[in-house]
């Protein structure tokens, strides 16, 4: 048996113009698992709305924070492949969920050097039925049809290992060393609180609120992404020794007019803004590599609602994207599984 591994990060379109947004996105929004109503709706709001008036404006957005070497998604998460590389025996391959370095080259790379077992590793640190599952059934249903002799191994999600938030909170020190702030808001990408509902797995425990994400003591989180967020920020806080009320968990990047999960991020910056914060930091942990909704949303449109409504300095966290230590984390993951694997085949 071979193994290898396979990291899997969300994917973006080929190139900013709105026609390659506009492919890119029909892919991403049609999935049944980030826009969960029957198809009839998903085609009706995807192909019928969303498709007719968003790739245009995304297509801007992406311009603006384009590398000459392409999407800054991309680029990151293949010099992280890369350093992860250089740090195990078994051949790293990389592949998005969406766009055009599928998960099914991804794995055929794999195959054609010879590996016969497979981890999948999805680059996001907490759970979500939009990212996390999706990858997973993507990946069963690749296996199934095309490579029926591979044996997968899939990741959980990694949000409270102790190396990750270890990592997290020195990028987050490292970057605020020497900076005055008055408040951290840990800003995540948001969700439908339908999402959550439906991941939940102890039949209507989660009521939405905060009350049963800060249970103690159960496996009941481990399909919760609210959750996963809250305690990346308690952990982080604990790290770090943030006093209470010097920091707050919100989300993103929110689309349509379902209930999303709150507090949403932008009205928090605007609200903190006008009740007199000068010095705000945000940090983005929903997301490994620097993509559009850290680098566009966050750092030109966060910063934009800060500074009209009063706020002076705004300082952006950057993602771990290729950071050493993070390759590291994610090796540490690699190895575990390795090493447990080994121990079974003895
Ligand atoms: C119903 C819509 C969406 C859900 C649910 C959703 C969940 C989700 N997304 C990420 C990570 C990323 N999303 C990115 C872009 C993006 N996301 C949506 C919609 C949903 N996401 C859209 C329409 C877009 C495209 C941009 C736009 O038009 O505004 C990205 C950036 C990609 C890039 O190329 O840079 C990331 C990363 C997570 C982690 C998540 C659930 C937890
Ligand atoms: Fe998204
Ligand atoms: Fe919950």
């Amino acid at each position: 048996m071979k193994k290898g591994i396979l990291l899997v990060n969300l994917g973006s379109p080929d190139t900013p113009n709105p026609k390659d947004v506009k492919r890119y996105l029909g892919e991403f929004l049609m999935d049944e698992r980030v826009i969960d109503v029957p198809l009839w709706a998903r085609n009706l709001l995807v192909k019928g709305i969303i498709l007719n008036t968003r790739p245009k404006a995304s297509a801007k957005a992406y311009q603006k924070i384009w590398w000459d070497e392409g999407s800054p998604l991309i680029v990151l998460s293949e010099r992280l492949q890369e350093k992860v590389q250089n740090n195990v025996d078994y051949p790293v391959a990389l592949a998005m969920r969406y766009g055009s370095m599928t998960i099914k080259k991804g794995l055929q790379e794999l195959v054609d050097k010879g590996c016969t077992e497979i981890k999948t590793v999805p680059l996001y640190p907490q759970f979500a039925m939009a990212t996390t599952e999706t990858i997973d059934v993507k990946v069963d249903e690749l296996v199934a049809e095309y490579f029926p002799d591979i044996k997968i191994t899939r990741t959980p999600a990694f949000y409270h290992r102790k190396d990750y938030i270890s990592v997290l909170s020195k990028s987050i020190a490292e970057k605020l060393d020497g900076i005055d702030y008055e408040h951290i808001l840990f800003s995540y990408h948001g969700v439908p609180e339908r999402h959550i509902r439906k991941s939940d797995v102890t039949n209507g425990n989660c009521k939405m609120d905060g009350r049963c994400c800060f249970k103690k003591g159960s496996e009941q989180h481990e399909f919760c992404y609210r959750h996963q967020c809250e305690i990346t920020t308690v952990n982080v806080a604990k790290a770090l020794g943030l006093k209470n009320g010097t920091y707050s968990t919100t989300f993103q990047s929110r689309l349509g007019f379902d209930p999303w999960l709150k507090p949403y991020t932008d009205r928090t910056i605007e609200r903190m803004g006008k009740a007199g914060t000068k010095k705000m930091a945000i940090v983005t942990p929903a997301f490994v590599s620097d993509c559009l909704e850290t680098l566009e949303e966050i750092a030109m449109e966060g910063e934009e609602i800060f500074h009209e409504v009063g706020g002076k300095e705004f300082t952006v966290i950057p993602c771990l994207n290729d950071r050493e230590d993070f390759a590291q984390v994610l090796t540490n993951i690699i190895e575990e599984w390795a090493s447990k694997e080994k121990a079974l085949t003895v």
